[in-house]
């Protein structure tokens, strides 16, 4: 996996999970690699989040752990010193861009307008994150892009369910979504692989 537009090919579904309790991330990585989810984005949101990035990064080798919620340079350092082998941001300033397009690790910068698309695909970058997805205007809105940006290919994040994930899956633009449906369950480890089962299916 050496960019963005890989990222976009390992599963259907990227899982976007919120750590409370460091104890529960590497049984979530676990359980979803079992249901075939081989990739996992743990949000920078929690004081435990970069501890969490590590352990799974050292403890289920076999998953692709990526860092999320990275809205600043300084958190790009700390990511990848943890072990993340990729990044997403909700949006992009410039000092961030900057640091992650020095990370040498492939990431998602997120966009939710037309100019700041073009913006990002004038630095090189094709593979982006649509959030807030449903509340940018969902999965009409993607329809409307991939004319004027056929380059381009999204992760809509953001509101997306078990649901809505097959109609967003459809369109040409989309290579895969993200969502925290499936490890909402968060302690429940069974139900966690189950979902991850669905969601694999949908590739
Ligand atoms: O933290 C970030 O970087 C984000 O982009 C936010 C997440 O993508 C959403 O919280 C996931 O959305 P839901 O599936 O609606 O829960």
């Amino acid at each position: 996996m050496s960019s963005g537009s890989d990222l976009l090919k390992l599963a259907p579904v990227m899982p976007v999970v919120v750590v409370d309790e460091l104890d529960h991330a590497v049984p979530i990585a676990r359980a979803l690699l079992a249901g075939g989810i081989p990739v996992i984005e743990l949000t920078l949101r929690t004081p435990v989040a970069l501890a969490a990035v590590e352990r799974v990064a050292t403890e289920v080798p076999d998953m692709v752990v990526g860092a999320g919620t990275v809205t600043g340079p300084d958190q790009v350092k700390q990511a990848v010193d943890a072990g993340a082998r990729f990044l997403v941001t909700p949006g992009c300033t410039d000092p961030l861009l900057d640091a992650a397009m020095d990370s040498g690790v492939p990431f998602l910068p997120g966009a939710s307008t037309v100019s700041e698309a073009m913006r990002l695909a004038e630095r090189g970058l094709t593979a982006l994150k649509f959030f807030p997805a449903e509340a940018s205007g969902g999965v009409a809105y993607l329809k409307s892009i991939a004319g004027p940006l056929p380059g381009l290919r999204f992760c809509p994040t953001g509101g997306i369910t078990a649901d809505s994930a097959p109609t967003y899956l459809a369109l040409p633009n989309v290579g895969c979504v993200g969502g925290s449906w499936l490890t909402a369950a968060k302690g429940d480890f069974a139900e966690v692989e189950r979902l991850a089962r669905e969601a694999a299916k949908l590739g």
